[in-house]
This record gives C-alpha cells, structure tokens and sequence, in this order.
C-alpha cells in the first residue's frame, strides 16, 4: 500500500495544481495521441466532475532537442480524451498564466505551457531548493492543492514534480496511484526460472545505471537501440557515436563511458549485443551489415538486423519473465520495427511474465496489431519503471508521502 494521499482525500471546491506526464512522441511537430493522454484524462475528468478548478502542468521535450515543443497541441488531444474542453495558455506562471487561473470556474480545466520552459523546472535539485524557486513561489498561493499523476517522471528533481510538495498539500492522481502499486509489486516478485530485460531506446543513460544495479534480479540483457551501440562501441567496434547533425551517442558515451566498460567487463557473459545491424540503403529500403563486417558509421543504424533478432527470441521463450525498457530500432518506421516487433511477438507468444514499459516502446504494441492483454502489464512509464525495479525511491514520490506523513501529525 501506498503511503500518500489520494484524490478521495482532496477537500470540496479545491483550487488544484496537477502534473501530468504527457510527454509524447513528436512528429512534424505535432505531439501524438498514446496511452498517455487517455491514463491522465481519467484524472482529469475526475477531479473537474467533482467540481474543483483543475490546473494542468506538463512537460515535452528537452530544450534543444526538437521534441521540445510548445503544449497546445496536447490540450487538444487530452480534451478528446477527458471528453470537456481544455483551455491552453502559453505561459508557465508569468501574468498571462495567473489571469488565465484566476479566471478559471469551477469544473474548467487549463493546461499551463511545457513547463521546461521556464527556467527553473529543470536544474537537479533537492526538493528544498525547488520549493524556493520564483516558479513554485509565484504558482503554490494560487491553489489549495497539489495533486502529481506522473510517475513516469518521478525519477526527476524537477520542480514541477519536487517544488510544490513543500509548499502545498500534496496528493496522488489516479495515475500515481495505480503505476505505483503494480511497479512496486513487480519490484518484490520472485521468478524461479531466467530474467531477461530488453534494453533499447534513446535514452541509455537511464537505463546503464540501473543495469549495473540490477545485478541480482536480471539474469540476460538484450541490448539493441542507443544503449545497444554504445556497449558495441566499448567492444571495440566501430559504432555507438553521433555522424552529422544526430545528437544521441557521444554526450551518453562521455557521461557513461567507464561505467559500460565496468558492466561489460563484470556482467559481459549476461549481456547480448547485436550481431548485426540495420539502416536505410541507397534505395530508401531496410539494408543489413554484419557488426563484424563495419569498418566505419556513416549514416545511423535504425534496428537491429534479423541474425540479431533470430538469437534474440529463443532467448525469450525460455525465460520465465521479461522486462521490456526502450526500442531495439526506430519502430515508428516500418522498415525498422523488426527488432521492437520480432521481441514483442516473442514475448505475447510465450507464457511468461511480462512487462513492457516507457511511454514510445507501449505504443508499439497497438501500432502493430499486439493486444494489451498479451503482457502482464503495461507501464506509461520508462526510466520510472525500471528504476523501481531497483528498489531505488523515486524522489516525487517520496516528497508525497513525507507531505502525508506531515499532515497527519
Ligand atoms: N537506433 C536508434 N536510433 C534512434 N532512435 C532509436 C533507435 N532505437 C530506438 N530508437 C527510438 O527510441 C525511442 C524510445 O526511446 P526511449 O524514450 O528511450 O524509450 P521509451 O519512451 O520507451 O521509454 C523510440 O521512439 C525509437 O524510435
Ligand atoms: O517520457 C519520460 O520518460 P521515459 O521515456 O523513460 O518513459 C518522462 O516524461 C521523463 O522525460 P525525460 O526523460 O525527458 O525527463
């Protein structure tokens, strides 16, 4: 059970201040609908039935990536969800943003723009510090509550996430709530057969870490995505770093670089790399390079090759449980979705217990035809998810419950 207070607790008529992870994948700019959007909005819809005036904040993005992008697309998306209208202002909390809150009624709702635009969101942190920024002073007296749905981003000192706590009663969404149980139920579960943990994605600095502290728990990694190129970088081959304007490897590769080489050395018999590797040829098509054949990177590879994923997925079917953390290639383009799939199809074939996590990878499972119910559970959270695994606190959620516990004294 869960030591924070929930939605039930929120007194009548609250003035409330909500974070949501609506993080999303772009394309041509605009943010795309996933299971995101439709978790949150079962919040959302909630606390604007029971009459309170619902203030929304949200991330996308990292400055500087081009992910990064203003919310208004997303206000769209979320009111086909919460089935009521929501208001979009382009303003974290400077004047446009406090007239916007104060003109709100009850049971409206307003999403307030990307909170990583303003400057003091995203600088890591203590709570302490956050809750002493300009950002959570000038927000936190115009609300009775603070209400945070985004487990996927409690792994963050950010202060939309950290910040309020201190300065406001704090409470769990629905969200919160539910990614909280079933993760923290995961975390404690014992498996008599082998664990595998497939490991893709772009963001590998999320998931070295927690490899390395997964020791005990993962008994294969199948690594294939940014992660994936890195670990054959410190093999010695010829990959795993940016060509032209790509801006994924060598900053992951700088800040990371001894612990890969650690993990390779200490834990290289669990650890699978690619045997080959996919990128688009000459004629727009899926072109395959055996890793042992590249003699230098010239363009990004965008999938793990088909030897790589045929030894993958005997690897699957024998396991007794498979955590999925990130994409093996860039499954959003057909060409390149035989890796994420081929593991995918592997794992909703075999009676295993599964989970398949982080906000991009779960969309994989409806774009290609798979059925929610073919996994033991699907989590809107990444970085979060495993990080759990670990048995590591989450740093928004231990600001809440240290808010209940201060309540209750
Ligand atoms: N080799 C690759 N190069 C670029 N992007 C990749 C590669 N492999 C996977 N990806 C991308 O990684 C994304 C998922 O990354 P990440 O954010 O780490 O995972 P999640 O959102 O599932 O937690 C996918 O959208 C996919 O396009
Ligand atoms: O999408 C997210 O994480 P995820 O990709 O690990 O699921 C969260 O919104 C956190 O975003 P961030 O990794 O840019 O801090």
């Amino acid at each position: 059970m869960s030591a924070f207070d929930t939605i039930d607790d929120l007194p009548a008529d609250s003035r409330v201040l909500v974070r949501l992870d609506l993080n999303s994948p772009i394309e041509d700019g605009a943010p795309q609908d996933n299971r995101r959007f439709e978790r949150h909005a079962e919040t959302v819809r909630e606390l604007a039935d029971a009459g309170h005036r619902v203030v929304l904040m949200a991330h996308q993005g990292r400055p500087g990536r081009d992910d990064f992008t203003s919310l208004s697309g997303h206000a769209e998306i979320l009111a086909d969800h919460v089935d009521r209208e929501v208001g979009f202002v382009a303003d974290t909390y400077g004047d446009e943003a406090l007239a916007a809150i104060d003109a709100l009624g009850a049971g409206e709702v307003l999403l307030l723009e990307n909170t990583r635009m303003c400057d003091d969101e995203l600088p890591e942190e203590s709570p302490e510090e956050k809750s002493e920024t300009e950002f959570v002073q000038t927000l936190a007296p115009k609300f009775d509550a603070y209400v945070n749905d985004a487990y996927s981003a409690a792994h963050r000192l950010h202060a939309s996430l950290v910040g309020f706590p201190l300065v406001l009663p704090a409470y769990a969404g629905r969200v919160m709530e539910t990614e909280y149980e079933a993760n923290t139920a995961i975390a404690t579960r014992e498996f008599d057969g082998p664990v595998t943990m497939v490991v893709g994605g772009t963001k590998a600095t999320d998931v070295i870490g927690v490899m390395d502290a997964l020791d005990d728990r993962v008994d294969r990694f199948l690594l294939g995505g940014v992660a994936g190129e890195l670990f054959l970088r410190a093999a010695g081959h010829p990959v795993g770093h940016d060509v032209g304007e790509m801006d994924l490897f060598d900053e992951q590769w700088e800040r990371n670089r001894e612990l890969i080489e650690s993990v390779l050395d200490e834990r290289g018999d669990e650890i699978r790399l690619a045997t080959d590797l996919a990128y688009e040829g000459s004629d727009g098509d899926r072109a395959e390079v055996a890793v042992d054949d590249i003699d230098e990177k010239t363009a990004g590879y965008l999938d793990v090759g088909s030897a790589t994923v045929a030894d993958y997925e005997p690897a699957i079917r024998e396991s007794d449980a498979v955590f999925v953390k990130g994409a093996l290639g860039v499954f959003e383009d057909e060409r390149f979705a035989d890796g994420t799939v081929g593991v995918l199809e592997a794992i909703a074939e075999t009676d295993c217990f599964s989970v398949v996590g982080g906000g991009d990878t779960s969309r994989a499972i409806g774009m290609y035809g798979l059925s929610e119910g073919d996994f033991s559970h699907v989590s809107i959270a990444g970085g979060a998810y495993i990080r759990a695994l670990t048995g590591e606190p989450l740093p928004a959620v231990e600001v809440l419950e240290a808010a209940a516990k201060r309540r209750k004294r």
